[in-house]
């Protein structure tokens, strides 16, 4: 039926290095452009961890013109998964905290696996740093503003049940069966006219998406101030290191 499956594989945590971010824009692309394909199931090839977020070590500690051709690169995927005509469902098979979170909620639908370890959503906040404008647009679209308010300031990662609870995601089912669920889910999708459903969702999701497409330079200037202050790079280092000691 025409469905590629994408599986993020960027070991060990499948964080969206500048690397991950730019091939899974091309992957898109040429899915996109080979009309025989009308879905892509989004995974990861990790085990237990679906995406750990943005790459934190692209954020740290680099020269002003980096940043900023990260954060295009972040913007970029953003775009083109949150307009991509083709269907987008994703297999959430592990942890998704922040930038993970979000690659999925860009999808058109959530299948995640029933792991009380596999948390979901924007915690920004508890790393010291502030989820862009268009990182909430995306949450309050899936959940509302009022759940969206208090899971963006307190940081809130939900287990499977509490984010079923609010509609984060669309269906949590056995760890097994993800897989089968993202295909059957994805039959009942592309049995809808591709021209209607395509022209409903770009109805839905294009004055979000607008909104950064008309300040994207204006959206880069802003993250380079905010990322490059010594607070905010204080913060990464801080929880970079903290990542890193528990192990030890
Ligand atoms: C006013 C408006 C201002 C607007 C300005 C905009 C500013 C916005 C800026 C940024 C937005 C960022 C969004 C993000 O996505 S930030 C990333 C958030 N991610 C996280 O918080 C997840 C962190 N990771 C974890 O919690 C765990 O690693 C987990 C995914 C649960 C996996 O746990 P485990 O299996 O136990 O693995 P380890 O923790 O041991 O990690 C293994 C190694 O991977 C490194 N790591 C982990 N996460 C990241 C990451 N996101 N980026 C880079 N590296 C990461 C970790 O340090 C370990 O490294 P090492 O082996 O060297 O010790």
């Amino acid at each position: 039926m025409g469905v590629a499956v994408i599986k993020l594989k960027n070991p060990p945590v499948n964080s969206l290095s500048l690397e991950v971010l730019t091939e899974f824009v091309i992957s898109l692309e040429k899915l996109e452009n080979d009309k025989t394909f009308r879905g892509v199931i989004v995974t990861s090839d990790c085990p237990g961890i679906f995406s750990a977020g943005l790459d934190l070590t692209e954020m740290c500690g680099k020269s002003q013109a980096h940043y900023a051709e990260y954060w295009r690169a972040v913007q970029e995927l953003w775009l083109r998964l949150y307009l991509s005509n083709l269907v987008l469902i994703a297999a959430i098979n592990g942890v998704s905290p922040a930038g993970g979170c979000l690659m999925s909620l860009t999808c058109d639908y959530r299948v995640l696996a029933d792991n009380p370890k596999y948390n979901m959503g924007l915690n920004e906040t508890l790393l010291g740093i502030v989820a862009p404008s268009w990182f909430k647009d995306t949450l309050v679209n899936t959940v509302g503003h009022r759940t969206a308010e208090r899971a963006l300031q307190l940081g809130l990662l939900f287990p499977p049940a509490e984010a079923l609870r609010v509609g984060m995601v669309d269906q949590v089912v056995p760890e097994d069966q993800v897989h089968s669920t993202a295909l059957s889910v994805m039959a009942q999708w592309l049995a809808v006219p591709d021209h209607a459903r395509q022209l409903t969702k770009n109805l839905m999701r294009k004055p979000t998406a607008d909104r950064l497409v008309k300040q994207r330079d204006a959206d880069i200037q802003y993250f380079l101030r905010f990322i490059s202050r010594d607070s905010i790079q204080k913060s990464l280092r801080v929880y970079l290191d903290k990542l890193r000691q528990k192990k030890g």
